[in-house]
């Protein structure tokens, strides 16, 4: 992968639309738009052209945009095509650009452009990938700040700290070298343990941000007509699961996606638990067990009109659960409050009784596990960030100055690694191979 070549890709998605927009980059994107537009259009402005193959034949009528570099998104020679949108004129022009020397482009290659001509930094090519990717307001907004550089301003901050905590260290040493005596060493150690002390602060956010990006699982587990599939149907207001009288009609986990306080929430219906099931049922009940066990909430269900069934009770025994009394309209009231010492939530998915309540109490879960407000969306992030305060706590600690310096200096390299400045390739490679083609 050249990053010498001219690039193309679909930057709108796949399937039928009104407007298909390819996008270029590269160093032969003038010579390109010459060859189909005839000339270049004026710097960013949308232009009506025909373009046309080599050999004079049309292939479309369309608005094409020249941004000449470094002024560009990628910081090089960038077009656009706004094509019709069938999928016709998209093979051709497609076909047409390639024989013009230019090539499809990888996933993420845009953006991975913009990285190495330094228009981004990798937390906010992260944040685009993010953007595209949000499905909930609260993603939105997440991905908005870490594009628009939340992240790499904090992280440049802290770097540039580091930087002069390493200048006064290299210093210190010279001083010393020099017999003079100096309080630097000692203001270098203090410095160093306040900036490990601030990022342990940022790090200590519980997960929330990495929860909001990735969503959260819920599963609901119960005895077979516990009534399982009903409630998954009536918390997300449409028939997703099949339901009926008899035992065991659910085998595959069938999930369904909501947005609970802005969190993206995915709610898994399980097979019901129970012993001596046929072979089907039975691998069935093993993924809901699994389910039970991946998810980071559980909503136990046990019928109001049954005593409370064994299996259930077990997954009770192994995690904390949210423990509802289902098909309560069923049941004479009072009902039990509690079940096996757990408070119990009543609900009927019949009724709509207990509904509103358990919603209340999804949110509370949610939101006490994912949500805004915080500098770190990923584990990468979390992982360079550890890395660079345990560089800096022995950095505070360490025995003599030039060891200090040099926990400084792997300090500065785990931070390198966060904004994408100390750069392995392979690092890269899992960031934008993980954009989605066109990005
Ligand atoms: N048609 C279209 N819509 C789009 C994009 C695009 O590339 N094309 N974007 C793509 O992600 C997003 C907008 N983001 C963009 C960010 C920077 C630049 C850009 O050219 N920046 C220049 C400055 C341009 C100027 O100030 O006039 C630069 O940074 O040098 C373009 C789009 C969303 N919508
Ligand atoms: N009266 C009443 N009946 C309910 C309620 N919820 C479910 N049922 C009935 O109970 C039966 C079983 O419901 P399902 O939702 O299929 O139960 P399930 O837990 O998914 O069952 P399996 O998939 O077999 O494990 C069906 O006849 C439902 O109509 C409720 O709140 N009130
Ligand atoms: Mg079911």
């Amino acid at each position: 992968m050249s990053h010498a070549d001219t690039i193309f890709a679909l930057a709108t998605g796949a399937g039928r639309a009104a407007v298909a927009v390819l996008r270029l980059s590269g160093p032969n994107c003038a010579a390109v738009i010459r060859s189909l537009a005839g000339t270049l259009p004026t710097p960013r402005m949308a232009t009506l052209r025909t373009l046309r193959r080599g050999d004079g034949a049309a292939l479309d009528r369309a608005l094409v945009l020249w941004f000449p570099g470094p002024r560009s998104f990628t910081g090089e020679d960038a077009a656009e095509l706004h094509l019709h949108g069938g999928r016709a004129v998209i093979a051709a022009v497609g076909e047409a650009l390639a024989a013009l020397g230019a090539r499809p482009a990888e996933p993420g290659e845009f953006s991975r452009r913009a990285f190495l001509h330094g228009k981004l930094d990798l937390t906010e090519a992260e944040g685009i990938a993010e953007l595209v990717e949000a499905e909930t307001e609260a993603q939105r907004q997440q991905a908005l700040a870490q594009a628009g550089g939340l992240l790499a301003r904090q992280a440049r901050d802290w770097a540039g700290r580091l930087t002069t905590l390493l200048a006064q260290e290299e210093a210190a040493i010279e001083f010393a070298e020099e017999d003079l005596p100096s309080s630097l060493d000692g203001e270098v150690r203090a410095g160093a343990a306040a900036l490990a002390c601030e990022i342990t602060a940022a790090l200590a956010d519980g997960g929330r941000g990495e929860r909001l990006r990735e969503g959260l699982d819920i599963a609901i587990l119960g005895a077979p007509n516990a009534g399982k599939s009903s409630l998954l149907n009536a918390l997300v207001g449409r028939e997703a699961a099949i339901v009926s009288a008899r035992a065991g009609t659910t085998r595959d986990v069938v999930e369904a996606r909501l947005d609970i306080a802005g969190v993206s929430v995915t709610l898994a219906d399980t097979a019901g638990l129970r012993d001596g099931a046929d072979e089907i049922e039975a691998e069935g009940i093993r993924r809901a067990h699994r389910r039970g066990e991946e998810a980071d909430v559980v909503l136990a269900l046990f019928a109001a009109d049954a005593p409370p069934d064994g299996e259930t009770l077990a997954v009770l025994g192994r995690r904390r659960c949210l423990v509802l009394l289902s098909r309560c309209d069923l049941a004479p009231s009072p009902l039990p409050a509690t079940v096996a010492g757990e408070p119990a939530l009543a609900v009927s998915a019949l009724t709509g009784q207990g509904l509103d309540a358990l919603r209340a109490r999804l949110e509370e879960e949610v939101a006490s596990r994912a949500g805004g407000g915080s500098l770190l969306t990923r584990p990468r992030h979390r992982a360079a960030l550890e890395d660079t305060a345990r560089h800096l706590a022995a950095a505070a600690d360490a025995p003599v100055p030039e060891l200090v310096s040099e926990a400084l200096r792997q300090a500065s390299q785990s931070l390198g690694r966060l904004s994408g400045r100390v750069g392995v390739e392979d690092v890269l490679d899992v960031v934008f191979g993980s954009f989605c083609i066109g990005k």
